[in-house]
């Protein structure tokens, strides 16, 4: 019969184009990065990342009460030692028991027991060399070692109290390692493991490395992190993830890789997919923004709406606490 190229009606009125979307952004799909460091009292501006302060154990409840009243579901902690001294080549302090992780899981689930409590997972911020995992004599990551170190990390954390643990480290079989280790100590059943299963080496982490003084002293992070253009090297890492127990599967940065996050649903389709829009995404909108090129609120919900597109519902996002506000209008 007659087929009609007629399309306008279905999008005519902005409830009909809401229709079009297969999924709508909710707070509950959001996860907020917080940095806290061990300086009890501190509270500090992130230069690189608008909006973004660090702070330490004494700040964090004040600053988290209104955006949990406003609806905010869960957090990423990331630690940021600056303690002289805190830093070594094991990344000895990533799981110190009065490090600021493990202090600020216990104290966030004490003081917002409905909050969900995401670790980040990785020795940079703890290593003098500031390598996600422990070095060979020649410079490269030693695998065995690495996550060795990174599973009893996850276990630390999740012993404090994180609802989910996520390695971004990057070293080969952490999942695998880090999923035996929570069953052997009896706490698989309620600890969820996200992986940044697909993360890209690029330009996108200044801000963060800025933030959590977790730059690497030399070289960089092309041989664990994957390269920009291994769309069958992800989906490689995806599958091998997904079978050694992730529960979750992140990719990550999120804009540029809107491919590999269709990948990830298409591969991972019976699990959740995230994604982390990350620091250099979220600071490039906030320059562009103030450059004239665009309203930052349009912006920032059509970059969202774009990963939500390629088929995550979880997202890792800066704008948390500005979409907390724009969600209710
Ligand atoms: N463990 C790696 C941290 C990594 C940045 C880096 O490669 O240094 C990300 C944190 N998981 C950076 C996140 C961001 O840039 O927002
Ligand atoms: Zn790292």
């Amino acid at each position: 019969g007659e087929i009609s190229s007629q399309l306008h009606g279905g999008y005519s009125h902005p409830l009909a184009r809401a229709w079009q979307a297969e999924r709508q952004l909710t707070k509950s799909m959001l996860i907020y990065p917080i940095f806290v460091s061990d300086q009890d009292d501190e509270e500090t501006a992130i230069a690189a990342l608008p909006n973004q302060r660090r702070f330490g154990m004494n700040r964090l409840v004040p600053f988290l009460e209104p955006l949990v009243r406003k609806g905010l579901r869960s957090v990423i902690l990331f630690g940021v030692p600056l303690q002289p001294g805190s830093k070594d080549q094991l990344g000895t302090a990533a799981d110190d028991p009065n490090g600021p992780v493990v202090r600020s899981i216990r104290l966030i689930r004490q003081r917002f027991p409905q909050l969900y409590i995401v670790a980040d997972v990785c020795l940079c911020e703890y290593t003098s060399h500031g390598h996600c995992g422990i070095l060979r004599d020649d410079g490269s990551l030693n695998n065995a070692m690495s996550v060795d170190r990174i599973s009893d990390v996850a276990v630390a954390y999740a012993h404090a109290g994180a609802h989910c643990v996520a390695p971004s480290d990057m070293n080969d079989g952490r999942i695998r390692a880090i999923k035996l280790k929570l069953i052997e100590e009896g706490l698989a059943h309620r600890v969820m493991l996200m992986s940044y299963a697909a993360k890209f080496s690029g330009c996108l982490y200044g801000p963060f490395r800025e933030a959590a003084g977790s730059c690497p002293s030399f070289g960089d992070r092309k041989c664990y992190q994957l390269p920009p253009g291994g769309r069958g090297l992800a989906r490689r890492a995806i599958v091998r993830d997904i079978n050694e127990g992730a529960d979750v599967i992140m990719v990550k940065p999120a804009g540029q890789y809107l491919d590999i996050i269709s990948d990830a649903k298409e591969l991972g389709k019976d699990l959740p997919i995230a994604a982390y829009q990350v620091s250099g995404e979220f600071a490039m909108l906030h320059a562009a923004a103030k450059a004239g090129v665009f309203d930052l609120k349009i912006a920032a919900m059509e970059a969202h709406d774009s990963i939500l597109r390629a088929g995550a519902t979880i997202i890792v996002s800066y704008f948390t606490p500005e979409l907390l506000d724009w969600l209710d209008n």
